[in-house]
């Protein structure tokens, strides 16, 4: 008896009971960690483990997992900051994180069940592979740990990467911007769309193009030694495949590509500002695809011309019309650099259910995964995120990671220039008939925990406690009826609004008037508790004020000189800092909606305790769990269903297929997952962990139009108000 209640409780000794049901494991190579879920086959998280950049693996000398230089602890290059991250870092997190599996024990981590892995990777952060990077990759042995394979020049020609903190690069980026701007605009005679309407970004400075275009610029030579340049997803994608075994595909298995390094996931190249989606636009004309007339997402070749360094520019572009020649780059005009360029950026993924290959020997001989496993695109963190949801009209992810971003879900393709416009990551590729693409967009805070942490530490001797409470006590009351204070704490360039800098204190001025005056610098608030409310009131109502453009606008105007209010009516708050309640207290009433978390009905997700990961479980990994078994159960049953009458939708969306796991009309486990009594089960779960205070929301609903001007004083430098 005892032994069955246990059994009942602890998910750990429920999964020794199911021997040979598949599983799914899904990694996320953020910015702070390596994290791993492992996923049953009903989808319910079994453990997790990570790898903390920081904590396990201090010899590589980073803080909150970039490299910070000098005692100033960043280097200020040319227009920005320039924030990096060591490429074999990411390399012995994968060697530790297996050890820690292996520690685990079999009982749960059972990695010869494992049927499908994929991956979520932080976003934009290129991967620079040295020329000798195939014949090692090639040779690397399952005796050995990836480290001592992957070190010295063997792999990398940049031993350092980019950091999607970085913003070294925004002379480049005025470069891109210029290339598509009319004479008039000032710019150089482009093409007649701008940067924003062709990669669905303007130019960042986090994002691949402006950093490879620096990059071949200022070392030239590493550019030419560098034979593939991927992004921190596709890298992880290649680990995965890494000892032979991978790229063969094998009896009724379709795999995407035989080549060592692996290529790029079509959602997260969405944020390098290089592939083109004008094939997403409604009518858009290039070519005939499947008898109809459009154009093909794909790299966009007056980029690729301009960054490889080829000034080769035609009088006549093939699809705009005529244009001018551009001066000549003073490094080459090579007419081959563009299509060199290409080369290295490798095969894009356009269906992320769709195996890249099985999973290499080093995975099989050295950790003993079973040598079927399929493993399959790995996309970026956020794009992962988003597939942990299904959003509906007007609902929102708010991630509040390292850094905050703010997605929402859409069934067009709508570029802007303050938000980003993504493929849905895991979509059926040729999109079958009657179907359509799908999107979302996203805004992103370089300022978000990182902000948050350093008010903890400067004011709250490093306790969230003791923030919150500062926090709480200094809402805004009922009595008042009114913010009077506002910060905004900008320690790194901001992106939205652009490279807004610095540490801003405004406060009411005093009798009750309509003004507003800036407080000296370094000057606090005179209540600590005013720096706890006004960073988490500042970065919410940004994200309120921007996220009502995606909507529509922030609403109508009521009558009463006030508007009404957005139209967001749910948030899925997630990332570490959701797991803090005040936090999505404040974030319910400032955004006046209610705000969900996915988590444990029974609190925890078996973890054994890890930091980061109590109460809610890593919903990038889990996702990217979530997409291998929609994969592994296209392939596994690709040849079984063809045509077969009962499955007249074959293969599944990856939102059916969620949705039909849930309901169990597909069962991953076969008939030993049938016999299981489905009753009783500990799954994650949506609950509603705050909902907003009325008064409190009317009071910050009230407040946004002082809040805005006051943002741009703040960007501006001027006085008061
Ligand atoms: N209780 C908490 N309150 C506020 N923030 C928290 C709390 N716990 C963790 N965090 C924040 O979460 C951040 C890490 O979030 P996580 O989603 O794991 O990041 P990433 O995926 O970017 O590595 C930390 O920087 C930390 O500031
Ligand atoms: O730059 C972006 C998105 O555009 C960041 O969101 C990175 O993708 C890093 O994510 P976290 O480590 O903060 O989750």
């Amino acid at each position: 008896m005892e032994k069955e209640a246990a059994i009942e409780g602890n998910a750990k000794e429920r999964q020794a009971t199911r021997s040979s049901s598949p599983l799914f494991l899904g990694l996320d190579l953020s910015t702070q960690a390596l994290k791993a879920s492992l996923l049953d086959s009903e989808l319910e998280v079994l453990d997790e483990i990570q790898v903390g950049f920081d904590q396990d693996l201090p010899h590589y000398g980073t803080k909150n997992g970039v490299l910070i230089h000098d005692e100033g602890m960043e280097k200020v290059d040319s227009g920005g900051k320039m924030v990096r991250a060591p490429i074999l870092m990411y390399v012995e997190a994968f060697d530790l994180l297996l050890e820690k599996i292996s520690k685990r024990g079999k009982v749960v981590w059972d990695t010869e069940r494992i049927k499908a892995i994929s991956c979520a990777a932080q976003q934009h952060a290129t991967v620079y592979w040295s020329s000798e990077a195939e014949s090692s990759l090639g040779k690397v042995s399952w005796e050995r740990s990836l480290k001592e394979q992957m070190d010295g020049d063997l792999c990398f020609s940049r031993k350092e990467i980019p950091n999607w903190q970085d913003s070294s690069t925004l002379k480049e980026c005025q470069e891109l911007e210029n290339l598509f701007k009319s004479k008039e605009e000032g710019g150089v005679g482009g093409v007649g769309k701008s940067l924003v309407d062709l990669t669905g970004s303007r130019a960042h400075a986090r994002f691949s193009a402006s950093q490879i275009l620096k990059f071949r610029r200022e070392e030239g030579e590493t550019y030419r030694r560098t034979s593939r340049i991927g992004l921190v997803s596709s890298f992880m994608t290649t680990l995965l495949c890494l000892g032979g075994g991978g790229g063969g595909g094998g009896e009724g298995v379709k795999v995407e590509e035989g080549f060592i390094i692996k290529g790029i996931d079509e959602s997260d190249a969405c944020g390098m500002n290089l592939w083109d989606m004008r094939g997403e636009e409604q009518g858009s004309v290039q070519g005939r695809v499947g008898g109809e007339e459009r154009l093909e997402p794909g790299w966009n070749q007056d980029l690729l011309r301009f960054i490889s360094g080829e000034t080769y520019f035609p009088n006549q572009d093939p699809l705009d019309g005529p244009r001018e020649v551009l001066k000549e780059d003073e490094e080459s005009t090579s007419r081959g650099a563009a299509r060199e360029l290409e080369r290295k950026l490798g095969k894009v993924y356009r269906d992320g259910g769709r195996p890249v290959s099985k999973v290499g020997e080093w995975w099989v001989k050295r950790w003993g995964f079973d040598p079927e496993c399929l493993v399959f695109p790995s996309t970026g963190d956020n794009p992962a995120t988003f597939l942990a949801f299904s959003l509906k009209c007007n609902e929102a992810i708010l991630s509040l990671g390292t850094s905050d971003t703010v997605m929402v879900s859409t069934e067009e393709y709508l570029p802007h220039r303050d938000y980003h416009a993504f493929v849905h990551p895991a979509q059926l590729s040729p999109t079958p008939p009657g179907g359509s693409r799908k999107y979302f967009n996203m805004l992103v805070y370089k300022n978000g925990s990182l902000a948050r942490e350093w008010v903890r530490d400067r004011f709250f001797d490093s306790d969230w406690e003791s923030f919150n409470l500062g926090a709480i006590r200094n809402r805004p009351s009922e009595k008042v009826g009114r913010v009077e204070r506002a910060g905004f704490y900008w320690l790194k360039p901001e992106i939205i609004p652009p490279n807004a800098e610095g540490i801003h204190r405004f406060s009411k001025v005093e009798g009750g008037g309509k003004g507003w005056k800036r407080l000296d610098p370094g000057e606090g608030f005179r209540d600590k508790g005013m720096e706890a409310s006004s960073i988490l009131e500042s970065q919410f109502l940004n994200y309120r004020s921007r996220s009502s453009l995606i909507f529509g606008s922030e609403g109508k105007d009521d009558g009463r000189g006030s508007k009404t209010p957005p139209t967001l009516n749910k948030i899925f708050a997630v990332g570490g800092a959701s797991n803090n309640l005040t936090i999505c207290r404040f974030l319910s009433d400032v955004m006046g909606c209610n705000v969900y978390r996915k988590v444990n009905e029974v609190g925890g997700c078996g973890g054994g305790g890890e930091k980061n990961l109590s109460g809610g479980p890593n919903l990038c990994s889990v996702a990217s769990a979530y997409k291998a078994a929609w994969g592994w159960y296209r392939s596994r049953n690709e040849v079984r269903v063809q045509d077969d009458p009962l499955e007249p939708s074959f293969p599944p969306t990856f939102e059916e297929f969620m949705t039909r796991v849930r309901d169990r009309s597909i069962l991953l486990g076969g008939e030993e997952e049938e016999k299981r009594d489905p009753r009783g089960k500990t799954r994650y779960e949506e609950r509603l962990v705050a909902s907003p205070d009325p008064t409190r929301s009317e009071v910050y609903h009230r407040f946004i139009d002082d809040w805005s001007r006051l943002e741009g004083l703040a960007t501006s430098r001027e006085p008061s108000l």
